[in-house]
């Protein structure tokens, strides 16, 4: 039992690429476009794939139905919520799946147990990579900036309408919002066009502003968020206040709400909502 624990563990990448493997082959797509259970041989002949590779198709399929992402019946696989989501119009998550397996980024965890060797802040990222943060790393690889923009903007799409919909108190008796490491938009594109008297404004660096989805509902505004940030009734933080440590999310949570003053609101801050 506990060298199995260790087995799976050690192997559960395994699970995290062959969900990798069935966005690349667009599995839910070709399941998804067949319309009822899709038989194995259908499944590997669409793709297409070689004859002698279809048993290895069967494998990979066996896999991620243990996981939960397709089902199997008599007739042939299935979609099931999970790999629903990665065919919903608008919010494919795919882009977020094949961002975090990007064959890239993936091996700075080889070297997770390096940090703990050593004094001071220096993230696993910037570790890696020279002293770069992910940012800079984003902005100066534009094709990993593109689908780190698509990966976001995904999961928001995916959230933001449940939550407008179910938390509109959180938005109740605000004019304004700066959506703070709002990324392209996606998220206060949602919260504009569900609340339209609130102006809101999409606030990230320059170079992530510059790529903002086109929208009459929303303004866009570049610059850095430990500088300053456009003044606002309200900030909202999703899946942002993650990414720094403790001490340097205290100071900046209490130089916003210096920033916001005297106005009533302060900061709602929604931390990794998608966690
Ligand atoms: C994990 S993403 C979250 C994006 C968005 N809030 C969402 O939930 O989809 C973090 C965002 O913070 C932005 N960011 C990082 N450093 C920043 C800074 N100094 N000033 C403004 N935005 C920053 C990044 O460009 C990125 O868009």
């Amino acid at each position: 039992m506990d060298l199995t624990r260790i087995q799976n563990l050690s192997l559960s990448y395994i699970s995290s690429f062959a969900l990798r493997c069935a966005v690349d082959l667009d599995i839910s797509g070709r399941i998804q476009a067949y319309g009822r259970p899709m038989p194995l041989n259908e499944l590997a002949r669409s793709i297409p794939i070689p004859p002698e590779k279809d048993s290895m198709l069967g494998r990979l399929m066996t896999l991620l139905v243990n996981q939960g992402i397709f089902v199997q019946s008599e007739a042939g696989y299935l979609l099931t919520p999970a790999s629903g989501l990665l065919q919903t119009e608008g919010s494919n998550v795919g882009a977020y799946v094949r961002l975090v397996t990007d064959a890239e980024v993936i091996k700075i965890w080889g070297r997770l147990s390096e940090v703990f060797k050593e004094s001071g802040e220096v993230s696993l990222f910037e570790k890696v990579f020279d002293g770069k943060q992910l940012w800079e790393f984003a902005k100066e690889k534009p094709e990993y900036g593109k689908l780190f923009g698509e990966a976001m903007a995904s999961l928001s799409n995916s959230l933001m309408r449940g939550l407008v919909a179910s938390y509109p108190h959180i938005f109740d008796g605000l004019n304004n919002l700066v959506d703070v490491g709002g990324g392209t938009g996606a998220a206060v594109k949602i919260i504009a066009e569900a609340f339209p008297k609130l102006r809101c404004t999409v606030f990230d660096l320059p170079h992530v502003v510059a790529k903002a989805l086109e929208s009459n509902s929303f303004d866009v505004v570049g610059g850095d968020m430990f500088e300053k940030i456009p003044p606002a009734d309200a900030i909202f933080l999703k899946n942002v206040l993650h990414d720094w440590g403790m001490k340097i999310v205290f100071g900046y949570l209490s130089d916003a709400k210096k920033q916001l003053n005297p106005v009533k609101m302060v900061a709602r801050s929604l931390l990794s909502t998608s966690s």
